[in-house]
């Protein structure tokens, strides 16, 4: 059997041609689109592996001339342009199998003759419009057998559920499937169910009908028939009551919904995706999650890997947020290699959605359009005083405790207690955001949200002298 392989880059060449004839395939080799198109008409091959940047074009556009000569050939994609983006654009041509670069060599030769067995490569029928792409990013492996998760689950509905702690993206990918699926033109319904109170999860999510219960003046539509034709997402399905588990079960099973107080039987016709950051296994075991509602789900599986697991992605999310930042109106601002290292090496336990705020306090305090180290520093000190306030009982910092303290030790003259205790609030909290700034007052009162004249009548009120904050060069 013989294998066309188009590939420019002859490092990589040479190693996969060693590895696809180690696996007993003839391989031939070409560097261009002309001479695959040329190869393509003279021979048939068992399969084609492919790169996407070659010298005279790009390897999936051209993937229809292809198609059209060999519409059975399996195609096998390689690309060093790990985005979501060429993940969906290769599995949408019908390839075979698409392999972000770097790869794993024993893998590709593996999925080659998988591809060339099956004679037939066309996992998708390649007829379809491509997606716009979303704003997910990452180069890491694990992200992108992510990547590689979210295009097998395009074009069906079958349920996903989508694992990870906070902050890792765990909503933004079941937007991705959204927007890049079957359903992209119908509605994303997003539900948190840990949100919502126990009592009204039902009604939240079936509707009801007026007079169901005391307060249900009107009919209320639930979120699955709000989300017909499009995708519902429920997140924190960890925290979800064990009655409305029960009901959600009903609903999975029959593939109906009933309204609370309603007898109608209404179809299901939305695509479900759950999210959790709670680890579902012990939960069943203590008997809070039900087990059959967990298998229910568990369709097809996607975890979402912590940033400290992938520091290789740090870099290319800052950049990425920092250019958010830009579109959105805040100073554009780039990032020395030094900054970027020193970003790598915080441990972001509040994984993608610590990195994305503390890119954007950056963007907007930093002094120079270039963010070296020196910027990055005084931030991350406070950050982590401030983590380390909160760290008794690993909860967020405890405001309560200081209220009841201050009371105890400082209260003022009944009548006086509001002000004296704003004050008393607003001087750590001004002079720790000037500290922030080295003491430029306009740039303060951006971060806090107040006019400048406002702050700077505060300041003088408190006898707060915004010079001393300035940074000594
Ligand atoms: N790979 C990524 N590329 C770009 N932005 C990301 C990525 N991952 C997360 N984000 C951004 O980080 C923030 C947090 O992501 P998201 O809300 O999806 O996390 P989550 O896992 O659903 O969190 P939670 O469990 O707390 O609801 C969002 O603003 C999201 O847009």
């Amino acid at each position: 059997m013989s294998v066309l392989l188009v590939e420019d880059d002859m490092s990589i060449a040479i190693v996969i041609t060693a590895a696809l004839e180690a696996e007993g395939f003839d391989v031939v080799h070409c560097q261009t689109i002309e001479e695959r198109d040329r190869l393509i008409a003279q021979q048939t091959f068992s399969a084609m592996v492919t790169d996407v940047m070659l010298p005279d074009g790009d390897g999936i556009e051209t993937i229809e001339r292809v198609r059209s000569l060999r519409p059975d050939m399996p195609v096998v994609i390689l690309s060093a342009q790990n985005t979501l983006d060429t993940a969906v654009r290769a599995t949408d041509t019908g390839a075979f199998e698409y392999f972000p670069k770097p790869f794993d060599i024993d893998e590709l030769a593996r999925t080659v003759r998988q591809a060339a067995g099956n004679g037939q490569g066309n996992v998708h029928d390649g007829d379809e419009p491509l997606g716009d792409g979303l704003p997910l990013v990452g180069r890491s492996p694990a992200m992108q057998s992510v990547f590689r998760m979210i295009t097998r689950v395009l074009r069906n509905d079958l349920t996903v559920l989508i694992l990870g702690e906070s902050g890792t993206g765990k909503e933004l990918v079941a937007e991705a499937i959204h927007q890049l699926g079957n359903r992209r033109t119908g509605p994303f319904v997003a539900v948190n169910t840990a949100a919502i109170p126990a009592e009204l999860i039902e009604s939240e999510l079936f509707g009801h009908e007026k007079g169901a219960f005391t307060g249900a003046v009107a009919r209320h539509e639930g979120k699955f028939e709000q989300a017909a034709g499009g995708t519902l997402f429920l997140d924190e399905i960890g925290d979800m009551p064990m009655q409305a588990q029960t009901r959600l079960l009903r609903a999975l099973q029959s593939g109906t919904v009933r309204r609370v107080g309603g007898r109608e039987e209404i179809k299901l016709d939305a695509r479900i995706i759950a999210a959790t950051n709670k680890d579902l296994e012990p939960e069943i075991a203590a008997g809070r999650f039900r087990e059959d509602l967990y298998y229910r789900l568990n369709v097809v599986p996607i975890s979402m890997p912590p940033l400290r697991d992938r520091p290789e992605d740090i870099e290319v999310l800052a950049r990425h947020f920092l250019q958010h930042a830009a579109n959105e109106g805040l100073p554009k601002r780039q990032l020395t290699s030094e900054a970027a290292e020193l970003l790598r090496k915080q441990p972001w336990r509040g994984n993608v959605r610590e990195l994305k705020n503390f890119i954007y306090r950056l963007a907007l305090l930093a002094r120079e359009d270039a963010i070296d180290v020196e910027s990055i520093n005084p931030l991350l000190a406070a950050e982590s005083q401030g983590s380390q306030a909160g760290a008794g009982d690993g909860s967020a910092v405890d405001i309560d405790t200081a209220v009841s303290q201050w009371l105890a030790a400082e209260r003022p003259a009944d009548g006086s207690i509001y002000a004296s205790a704003m004050a008393a609030f607003e001087r750590p909290l001004f002079a720790e955001i000037l500290k922030e700034t080295g003491g430029n007052q306009l740039r303060a009162a951006h971060a806090l949200g107040i006019n400048r004249n406002t702050l700077r009548k505060r300041l003088s009120e408190l006898e707060l002298d915004p010079e001393a904050f300035a940074r000594r060069p």
